[in-house]
């Protein structure tokens, strides 16, 4: 029964680059993700003037605790969120001047309360166009510390910046949250920031940084457990089928491993070893409410299997899957709907009623690879699901499409 490589975090790599950059020493990254993504934030990182060395398997990156090599650079960020969010966030503890810019989709996404919170702690930061998105350019010259108010209720990637910064700015930091969505994603901050060096300390909601700057390491990047749902879905909608995916288990870091809890309370078969998960599907996939603001990368995954569920599914709690690479709920509504599948939204909800047996249809992709990898785990019991745009899976998982049709083979025929 088929064992599936997943390739590198997304969330890991990227955390690993900024730590790397920041750190004192040669830092060597293991099995890192290489997607859009991913070499978009290492070209960014390469443009500020560091020297990030790649080979398949490892990245070596020459840490620089004191900043950019560089004393004006113009970074493109591509669709990254964490390389749009996270790499201004670096500069501003140098010294510099440092303009990033994104793609139209990026251009999109909000920053705000992240902006704020840096002009809060001083930095210099104009946004040329909209307030609160790219462009934007940081006149960096260092970062005092302090105390600072975040509200990270659309994004846990404005925290996951700031605790990054603690650690090079004079003082340290004193972060208080009055909202906050995808935790896990802060608890992977603090447990990689823990390896390159630096506790963090918490107050009730304010999380204490102290200073110092990071210490060079040598990392291993865990699988990707966002991508790896959509293998854990198609067995889980395959009666037989069972999937492993190895490298991702019990001490796992990424929350969105908690998906196969989702498909277990459906009636999939789950196993979570020591360092590996495998799922096994029964033919039973009943129907559920489940809260997903822990993991609502894994919304549009439910969401696009849910048409075979014996009952309803209703998804709660994702309002900020609206500002991801599209707006995710109207995305999955819509092709739902395209597919002849009844299906209501809310402002952060979904409910998807299972009827007669999809058919098949054009996905609109929307640039989104989320909802391309969702809706190809659909196609494995409806026949004649395409796309208008398959190759945007580059994001996240370049080679997405054959890692998939080699599944579908094994499992299916
Ligand atoms: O910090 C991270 O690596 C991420 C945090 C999450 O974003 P939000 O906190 O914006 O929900 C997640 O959706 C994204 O794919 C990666
Ligand atoms: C939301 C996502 O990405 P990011 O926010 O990192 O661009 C994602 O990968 O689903």
């Amino acid at each position: 029964m088929p064992r599936v490589d997943i390739p590198g975090s997304k969330s890991l790599t990227a955390r690993a680059l900024f730590l790397a950059a920041a750190a004192d020493g040669v830092t060597t990254l293991r099995r890192p993700l290489r997607s859009d993504d991913t070499e978009g934030f290492a070209e960014g990182l390469v443009r500020l003037g560091y020297r990030v060395g790649r080979t398949p398997d490892a990245w070596q990156v020459d840490g620089r605790p004191q900043g950019p090599a560089v004393r004006e650079a113009d970074v493109y960020c591509r669709d990254g969120a964490t390389t749009a969010r996270f790499l201004p966030t670096l500069v501003a503890a140098g010294h510099g001047t440092y303009r990033f810019d994104a793609s139209p989709q990026m251009r999109r996404r909000p920053l705000l309360p992240l902006t704020r919170a840096l002009r809060d702690l001083g930095v210099d930061l104009r946004h040329e166009e909209a307030e609160g998105h790219h462009p934007l350019t940081v006149e960096a010259a260092g970062v005092e510390g302090g105390d600072v108010v975040l509200d990270a209720g659309q994004s846990s990637q404005y925290l996951t910046a700031l605790l990054l910064l603690g650690p090079l700015t004079r003082t340290g930091l004193r972060i208080t949250v009055t909202d906050l969505v995808s935790a896990p994603y802060v608890e992977i901050t603090l447990a990689m920031m823990r390896a390159f060096g630096v506790e963090v300390g918490r107050e009730g909601d304010t999380y204490v940084v102290p200073p110092g700057g990071y210490r060079a390491t040598t990392y291993a990047i865990e699988p990707d457990a966002s991508t790896a749902s959509y293998f854990f879905a198609a067995a889980a909608v395959t009666p037989g089928a069972e999937v492993t995916v190895p490298g991702l288990g019990e001490g796992a870091l990424q929350g969105d491993l908690g998906f196969v809890d989702v498909l277990r309370r459906m009636g999939a078969q789950v196993t979570v070893g020591a360092d590996r998960t495998t799922v096994r599907g029964t033919g039973e996939l009943r129907g559920l409410t489940v809260n997903m603001r822990d993991v609502s990368d894994t919304m549009p995954t439910l969401a696009a299997i849910a048409p075979y569920a014996s009952g309803p599914v209703r998804i709660e709690d994702v309002a900020n899957t609206r500002v991801k690479e599209c707006d995710r709920l109207e995305a999955c509504a819509s092709n739902l709907r395209r597919l002849g599948v009844d299906v209501a939204t809310g402002p952060d909800w979904i409910e998807i009623r299972p009827g007669a047996a999809p058919e098949g249809a054009e996905i609109t992709t929307y640039g989104d690879h989320r909802v391309v990898m969702s809706f190809a785990v659909t196609g494995l019991r409806t026949p004649g699901i395409s796309f208008d745009d398959p190759g945007c899976v580059r994001k996240t998982f370049p080679g997405f499409h054959e890692a998939f049709a080699e599944l579908r083979k094994d499992i299916v025929g």
